[in-house]
């Protein structure tokens, strides 16, 4: 696939759960190669859209390519890495046998668990176990185990969430060398500042695809360099359009609340959900 090559095509996605409207009328692409963020306000609809890409999210209609195949299928299986909000680890294990146990399910070797520990900065942890680990350590066990498999795609629900600046900046520099050397990223955040690390951005709000752009694009259409002052006027812009009064859900930025339940799965244990 060439690098301007679409990863992802969504043409006229529909989600509805429990009778509501969860997504709707959603059509972009995701370029391979890139960093792409996904960026919207909490319940605007992001884990949701990274599960459908996953597969692992019921379509209610519309169509979700990736990789050029129907999203779900199982040829995808050791193609794409997901990540999810909260770590999926084995908390007895060491750090490095947990990544090999889901490299063995890829297929993969101790030297490619080394190096999917490398690519974290977890290769001085190999031995310890992951229960005794700090929270960011946790995190970063978590996308080695995604890394491990070495995906095409790699998708992350917030990977940056309550990581320290430092840590971030390094993660981010590590997401953008894996871009560099031909992954695709899909990476969702709350974080508006981190908006800048991205190619482009897709902006969600109340299901909906709000904006699908660069950051110097949603800079110039906010009218601020500050992203999440731009991101704030173009979703008050959009509410001024509507009609509808501002709601404190439309505030980008802060509060976004962990996912409990099917979203913290293992990848291997994962079904699909209405
Ligand atoms: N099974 C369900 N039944 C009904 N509503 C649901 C269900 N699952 C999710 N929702 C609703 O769908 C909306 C989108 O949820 P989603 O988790 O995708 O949002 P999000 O943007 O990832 O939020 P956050 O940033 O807080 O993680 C929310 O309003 C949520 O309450």
């Amino acid at each position: 696939m060439s690098q301007s090559a679409a990863a992802v095509q969504v043409s006229g996605l529909r989600i509805v759960k429990a009778r509501k409207d969860i997504l709707q009328e959603v059509d972009f692409s995701i370029p391979a190669g890139r960093i792409t963020g996904l960026l919207g306000p909490s319940g605007s609809g992001k884990t949701t859209l990274m599960r459908t890409i996953v597969g692992v999210q019921r379509i209610t209609s519309g169509s979700v390519t990736v990789l050029g195949k129907p999203a779900g299928d199982p040829a995808l299986r050791h193609e794409l890495g997901y990540v999810t909000q909260s770590p999926s680890v084995y908390p007895d294990l060491s750090v490095e046998t947990n990544v090999r146990y889901f490299g063995a399910m890829h297929g993969k070797h101790r030297r490619d668990a080394a190096a999917a520990m490398a690519a974290v900065g977890l290769e001085g942890h190999a031995r310890i176990r992951t229960a005794d680990l700090s929270g960011g350590e946790l995190s970063r066990v978590s996308l080695a185990c995604a890394l491990v498999a070495r995906p095409k795609l790699l998708i992350l629900d917030e990977p940056t969430v309550g990581l320290d600046p430092v840590l971030r900046a390094d993660l981010w520099e590590r997401f953008g060398a894996m871009a560099a050397a031909g992954t695709t990223l899909l990476i969702s955040s709350h974080v508006m500042e981190e908006a800048s690390h991205c190619a482009s951005l897709l902006l969600l709000r109340q299901g909906r695809l709000l904006a699908s752009l660069t950051p110097a694009e949603l800079s110039d259409r906010g009218g601020s360099e500050d992203l999440e002052l731009a991101f704030l006027n173009i979703i008050r812009q959009a509410e001024a359009d509507e009609g509808t009064p501002p709601s404190p859900g439309t505030t980008p930025g802060l509060g976004t609340a962990p996912h409990l339940g099917a979203d913290n799965l293992p990848a291997a244990g994962m079904t699909v959900t209405e």
